[in-house]
């Protein structure tokens, strides 16, 4: 079964998806960009409008330059959410970029590497994750017309996937999916699967989410088999302790 992570922009929206079913909360600006960060303020009032029912992660913003990724790393896992997600642009040194974020920040917090499909992934960057110490690895889109389904193929998924497993990490996919995809992508087994735009009014990710549809993906992840859940923070079943 997968875990349905659901990014929102603000607690209110934090609160309804955590009622509405999703297992992940992840603070997101969506209007920032794919991996938009929002002010560590809000972040921080995200985390505490949702307690420690749920799990909470938040990105960082779209960064390419290392110390810039490193410093908003920083000020994110500050907020005390319970996953930084790291988005893993294409630029120079990214293998040492992820060492460096696993040796400063690895102890204080779980990291998830983020790799962009659609900007030609470099899945050496798996292996290096888990040698980091990061705690998980998922793929999303920059771009967000076509989405994770038109920027990989079948196999490349499900050979993600199972790389990522070889390598003991939890392991998700993102990238404008819509309900529809939910079945399909859950037979490759990962741990989560991530959704903005198609839960939102007119599946426009910079608008609001649309409860009901939290509530259908729930279900849909439910119904799609069993697996561990990711519920709680810290997520216990990450064999994690605060
Ligand atoms: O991490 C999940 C993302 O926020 C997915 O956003 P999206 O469904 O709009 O591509």
């Amino acid at each position: 079964m997968p875990n349905l992570l659901v990014s929102v922009a603000d607690p209110a929206e934090a609160v309804r998806a955590a009622a509405a079913g999703a297992d992940l909360i992840d603070a997101k600006d969506p209007t920032a960009g794919a991996l938009g960060a929002l002010p560590v303020e809000t972040i921080r009032a995200i985390r505490e409008a949702v307690g420690r029912s749920r799990t909470v992660t938040a990105v960082i913003g779209d960064l390419i330059d290392s110390a810039g990724v490193l410093d908003a790393a920083e000020r994110v896992a500050a907020t005390g959410v319970d996953m930084v997600k790291v988005g893993l642009f294409p630029g120079p040194d990214r293998a040492g970029l992820v060492a460096e974020l696993g040796r400063r920040l690895g102890s204080r917090t779980r990291l998830v590497g983020v790799l962009i499909a659609d900007r030609a992934p470099d899945l050496a960057l798996v292996p290096a994750a888990a040698a980091a110490g990061f705690a998980g690895i998922m793929m999303d889109t920059e771009g967000k017309a076509g989405g994770l389904l038109s920027a990989t193929g079948p196999a490349e998924r499900a050979a993600f996937v199972a790389l990522a497993r070889r390598h003991g990490l939890m392991v998700g996919l993102a990238g404008s999916l819509r309900i529809a995809d939910i079945a399909g992508l859950a037979a490759l087994g990962p741990d989560l699967l991530g959704f903005r735009g198609g839960l939102c009014e007119d599946f426009d990710r910079r608008r609001p989410l649309v409860m009901d549809r939290v509530a259908e993906a729930a279900a849909a992840c439910r119904a799609a088999g069993s697996g561990r859940r990711l519920v709680g923070s810290p997520p216990a079943a990450l064999g994690l302790t605060a």
